[in-house]
């Protein structure tokens, strides 16, 4: 039985309005990480911090004086919008979420609430207005990333302990809600906020706040995309009420991890976050371990598509606003695939297909067209292919050249697809085309 609960989930499964169909359809978002930290990029006094480069005012090396002082020499000579835009689309991200403050309480835009904005700053200018004009121009809907922590806050508390945490929490408050309202009103082309930071018990322990939040943002804004990372009920309990139901319009918790398997999303909406190396958001000049590869972002991105979710890939420019070449040469890898492929990851749902070891299914929404999406091609050179029930195979074609194959039939409702040639520099698109049939098993094709 459940319990009753005034600021739990208002609503039982997925949102269906157009603004969702449309977040939903568009699976490949662009992260950008960008701020003060970009100026240390994890180093200061000849040390480097190990850690992710936007904590490193948390570093006990970099005394918080130093790092409330950067604002002063924060100036993106290079900052180039079009070009960063240019970028995105060309890597196929179909939307982007840009953080207007992180942690540390600094805004890339000049906010009337604080004085910790760019423009004290060398540069002066709005950096928001103008990105989010680039971005729209080039066909990509833009998010804003907005962090409840703020370091640089007279008023933020973790927690609050006594009656005087109590009034600073409630002016607190008030200042996060006049901010949100004026990047709305500032930017009304935006679609969401994806909000972080809101783990601290002060904001934990306030689930009616966080619920009237979401709902003033929803009426200045109808149709707005808020995740779950937002939203506490009652009782403390975030991303998921006391009862087990999500809050928001999608699971948010994925950063830097994807689900295994169909089971583990609950057939919610949800989508996950990635960075690059093992975990830098901001710009950080050294970057220690493993880097991901184009193939292995891609097959990050075709797991998350068949598993009913959007990927959104982090970058992190540098302080005068030009990118890594190693972000660079990613992107420009990923977009050599998607151009090539991106039908197979646009508007892709989960199949419903039993999961085969060559790789991953995902269904163009609402449609019988299927497609394999091969990552790890057998010694044989044949992927198996089970049909669900009630399924019927009417086409087998290789995406690359629109190559018809002939399945070969091996008994119920199983199919051999024996490819001509199983050398493969990059992931393999097929598409499949299926019927809704009377569960015959036959072999004709
Ligand atoms: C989207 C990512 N979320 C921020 C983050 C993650 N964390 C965090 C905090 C405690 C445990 C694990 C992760 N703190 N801040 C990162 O700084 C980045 O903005």
């Amino acid at each position: 039985d459940t319990i009753a609960l005034k600021h739990g989930a208002h609503r039982m499964g997925n949102r269906t309005d157009a603004d969702m169909v449309r977040w939903r359809s568009l699976r490949f978002g662009q992260f950008i990480h960008w701020g003060l930290y970009a100026i240390p990029a994890g180093e200061w006094n000849g040390k480097t911090y190990n850690g992710a480069a936007e904590w490193i005012r948390s570093w006990k090396e970099m005394p918080h004086k130093a790092y409330d002082q950067l604002y002063r020499q924060f100036n993106p000579v290079n900052f180039n919008p079009q070009q960063w835009a240019a970028q995105a689309k060309a890597m196929g991200a179909k939307y982007m979420i840009i953080t207007t403050k992180h942690h540390d309480g600094f805004c890339l835009w000049p906010s009337k609430y604080s004085k910790y904005t760019i423009a004290a700053s060398p540069w002066k200018k709005d950096l928001l207005g103008p990105m989010i004009d680039a971005y729209n121009k080039a066909g990509i809907d833009v998010h804003l990333y907005f962090s409840i922590i703020d370091w640089n806050h007279p008023d933020y508390r973790a927690s609050l302990k006594n009656a005087a945490d109590s009034a600073a929490g409630k002016r607190f408050q008030v200042f996060v809600k006049n901010q949100l309202a004026e990047l709305l009103q500032r930017y009304p082309t935006i679609k969401g906020f994806w909000f972080d930071g809101t783990w601290d018990d002060s904001w934990k322990n306030d689930g009616a706040f966080s619920d009237e939040l979401e709902q003033y943002l929803q009426a200045l804004h109808p149709g707005l995309v808020m995740g779950s990372r937002l939203r506490a009920d009652e009782k403390g309990a975030r991303h998921f009420d006391s009862n087990g139901r999500l809050m928001g319009d999608y699971e948010q918790g994925w950063e830097r991890k994807l689900p295994a398997t169909i089971a583990d999303v609950h057939g919610n909406d949800w989508e996950a976050v990635m960075t690059v190396p093992e975990n830098q958001w901001g710009y950080h000049a050294k970057w220690m371990g493993h880097v991901k590869t184009v193939n292995e972002i891609l097959e990050m991105l075709v797991k998350s598509v068949s598993l009913n979710g959007n990927f959104v890939l982090n970058f992190g420019p540098k302080a005068d606003g030009t990118y890594r070449a190693e972000e660079q040469q990613l992107a420009a890898g990923i977009g050599e695939w998607m151009k090539v492929n991106g039908a197979a990851v646009y508007d892709g749902t989960y199949a419903g297909f039993e999961k085969q070891d060559w790789g991953y299914y995902i269904r163009k929404s609402g449609t019988d067209s299927v497609y394999m999406v091969v990552f790890n091609m057998p010694v044989s050179g044949s992927l198996r292919v089970k049909l669900p029930a009630r399924t019927e195979l009417t086409g087998v074609s290789m995406m690359q050249g629109n190559v018809a194959l002939a399945p070969e039939w091996i008994g119920r409702n199983e199919y051999f697809i024996h490819l001509p040639n199983k050398q493969q520099e990059s992931p393999m698109v097929i598409l499949l085309k299926t019927v809704k049939g009377e569960n015959k098993d036959k072999g004709n094709v």
